[in-house]
């Protein structure tokens, strides 16, 4: 029997790569759809890599033509919240212009079903912690108010042409693969826990701590950090829910509990067995105090529950990783 196909925009990066290993573990062929701009070849190993760019429509067309998958998972997209600050019309155009792009060629060649990675950035700094669903959308970069003008277009298919969704609002996507065959490689590394792991290992000098003055226990942020394994487990339900005739949904997907920037620092430390200097640094502008999820509706949706959720296991398993990949870089014709 052939194996249903899974198309995987943004399949050579962080989390859908992850997403593309446990698809082919539960007996899907996933076909990564990524321009490489910021993802890595390398990290397509469970099923071909279609190299392509999500604003090329035609290009878009000719694969789903090609694969007929029975859905999408839409990863494909820019991140750096900084950049997006900065550079805008990158992120209207990639993100805003490239989902619709892909709406479109889904639309063209009746592929109904899509699951979309959006983030805890739309909720913006959120009235009340932890973060439910139902709170008001109010992104404050603009990195955030692309996902959120997705969301908008994916409710919007689905009451004119028929479009199913599942939109998974990501915290703090972290940890590795237990096997470290693929793993965080953003390049630049914005993100706090591989940055700190880079200090551990003598990559980077220090880790700069973002303000200490937040109304948090002991003053520096606190964050929700989801393993990605996890978050690959909430996918795959997801794609069951929608391919078994669920209806659409949207839910937040955290570990439901909040740790500081300092916490990852001692984490750090007692899991490498590294000392990890660190020094204070201005606050960064637009980042809540705290931001972490209530994600009762996506256990009673999804049947999902965390695995790997203790800080300890997703900061080792990115250490495991982090290691092979600083002591040996794969070759990438990126
Ligand atoms: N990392 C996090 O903490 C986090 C949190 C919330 C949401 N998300 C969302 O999850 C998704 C994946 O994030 P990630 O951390 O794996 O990022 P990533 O940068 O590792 O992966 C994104 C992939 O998209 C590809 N891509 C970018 N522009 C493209 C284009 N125009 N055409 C085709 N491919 C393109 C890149 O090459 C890369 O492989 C993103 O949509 C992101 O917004 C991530
Ligand atoms: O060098 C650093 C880097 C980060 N931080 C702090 O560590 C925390 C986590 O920062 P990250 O940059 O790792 O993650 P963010 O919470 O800013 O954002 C992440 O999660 C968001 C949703 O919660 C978005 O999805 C976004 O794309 C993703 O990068 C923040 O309090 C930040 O101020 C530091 O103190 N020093």
């Amino acid at each position: 029997m052939t194996k249903p196909t899974i198309l995987v925009t943004g399949g050579a990066g962080f989390i859908g790569s992850q997403v593309c290993k446990t698809l082919a573990a539960a007996g899907f062929l996933p076909v990564a759809y990524d321009n490489l701009s910021n993802g890595y070849a390398w990290a397509v190993r469970w099923g071909p890599l279609e190299r392509g760019d999500l604003r090329d429509g035609a290009g878009l067309r000719d694969v789903l033509r090609r694969h007929r998958p029975a859905a999408v998972m839409h990863f494909a997209a820019l991140i750096e919240v900084g950049e997006s600050v900065r550079d805008p019309a990158r992120f209207y155009d990639t993100n805003v212009a490239g989902s619709l792009s892909l709406l479109e060629a889904m639309r063209a060649e009746g592929v109904d079903d899509l699951i979309f990675s959006s983030t805890a950035a739309v909720y913006g700094m959120p009235a009340h912690t932890p973060v439910v669903e139902t709170l008001p959308l109010r992104p404050i970069n603009p990195y955030g108010v692309t996902k959120m003008v997705i969301e908008s277009m994916l409710a919007d298919y689905a009451a004119a042409y028929g479009l199913r969704f599942g939109t998974l609002r990501y915290f703090n996507a972290a940890g590795g693969d237990p096997e470290a065959d693929i793993g965080e490689a953003h390049d630049p590394e914005s993100h706090l826990i591989p940055l700190v792991l880079d200090v551990a290992l003598g990559v980077r000098p220090e880790i700069a701590i973002f303000g200490d003055d937040y109304p948090t226990p002991d003053g520096t942020c606190v964050r929700d950090y989801i393993h990605v394994c996890d978050l690959a487990r909430a996918h795959l339900l997801a794609l069951r829910r929608l391919l078994d005739g669920g209806e659409s949904l949207t839910v937040n997907l955290g570990n439901g509990a909040g740790h500081s920037v300092r916490e990852v620092i001692e984490t750090a430390r007692r899991v490498t067995g590294h000392p990890v200097p660190a020094r204070l640094a201005p606050p960064r502008p637009g980042d809540p105090p705290v931001l972490v999820a209530d994600c009762a509706r996506a256990v009673a949706d999804l049947g999902w529950r965390q695995e790997r959720a203790a800080l300890d296991v997703i900061v080792a398993d990115a250490w495991r990783w982090r290691q092979r990949w600083r002591a040996s870089p794969p070759v990438d014709a990126r």
